[in-house]
């Protein structure tokens, strides 16, 4: 994207988005990044050119980003030539060596996801803290889902009570308009993400859920105190 845009003290990203119509309700609603979504097998993954498209008419508005699963390099140089995203959002099995790759032959900011569900999953934070430029914690998919994430499922909050308040990291899994001010006062986070809470139907977003979602999201981040560092949009 061009140009310096302002920090909010907390980023909101509306992910997952297929239309034109609930891009612009995303971005006229102050969306700092938009998620769209290639992983084949989602309700919400966009073609190429679909993709391309959308990203057209975000540039200079919000950050993009681009997502996807244990994805190939040809399949994502194709994407990042496509739809030129700020951010790799990587929501498979991809271990610190592959993020770093990434960053080395892209150039793009990664947010790596990472499936929380109980205190072991805190390992996998660690490996990753360092590496990827940004965290995604999620909740982990149940065993056999047919998605990493996009589930609209909440994890346990109190597990990230131990993190270092400075470690680079946004929050989803499950997150709504409902939910996300308490999310952000209880976690202190600095960015939330949303998929399943914006939508009426699996892959259907609704631009009234996604304007109350990110009305709500700035009601909480009142209650977060001013960064340092993190927030920070890119
Ligand atoms: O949304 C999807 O379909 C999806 C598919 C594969 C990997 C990740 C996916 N979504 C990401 O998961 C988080 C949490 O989703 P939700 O809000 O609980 O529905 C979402 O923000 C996306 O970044």
């Amino acid at each position: 994207m061009s140009g310096p845009r302002s920090t909010p003290p907390v980023i909101v990203k509306i992910c997952g988005i297929s239309t034109p119509e609930t891009l612009e309700a995303s971005l006229g609603a102050g969306a700092d990044m938009i998620g769209f979504n290639f992983f084949p097998k989602s309700p919400r993954a966009v073609s190429l050119e679909a993709g391309s498209a959308l990203a057209g008419r975000v540039a200079g508005r919000a950050e993009i980003v681009a997502l996807t699963v244990d994805m190939g390099d040809d399949e994502i140089a194709a994407i990042v030539a496509a739809v030129r995203p700020d951010w790799l959002q990587l929501h498979g099995k991809e271990p610190p060596e592959r993020v770093a790759a990434l960053q080395d032959r892209f150039g793009l900011g990664v947010l790596k996801a990472i499936g929380i569900r109980g205190p072991d999953d805190l390992a996998e934070v660690a490996a990753h803290a360092g590496v990827a430029d940004r965290l995604l914690l999620d909740a982990k998919a149940p065993a056999g889902a047919a998605l990493p994430g996009g589930n609209g499922r909440v994890f346990d909050w109190s597990l990230l009570d131990g993190l270092d308040p400075a470690l680079p990291y946004m929050l989803s899994g499950g997150l709504d308009a409902g939910n996300v001010a308490e999310a952000i006062a209880r976690t202190g986070t600095r960015g939330v993400d949303v998929s399943s809470g914006v939508e009426t139907a699996p892959g259907v977003k609704d631009a009234a859920l996604i304007e109350a979602f990110i009305a709500a999201a700035r009601s909480g981040a009142d209650s977060v105190p001013a960064s340092s560092g993190e927030g920070t949009t890119t």
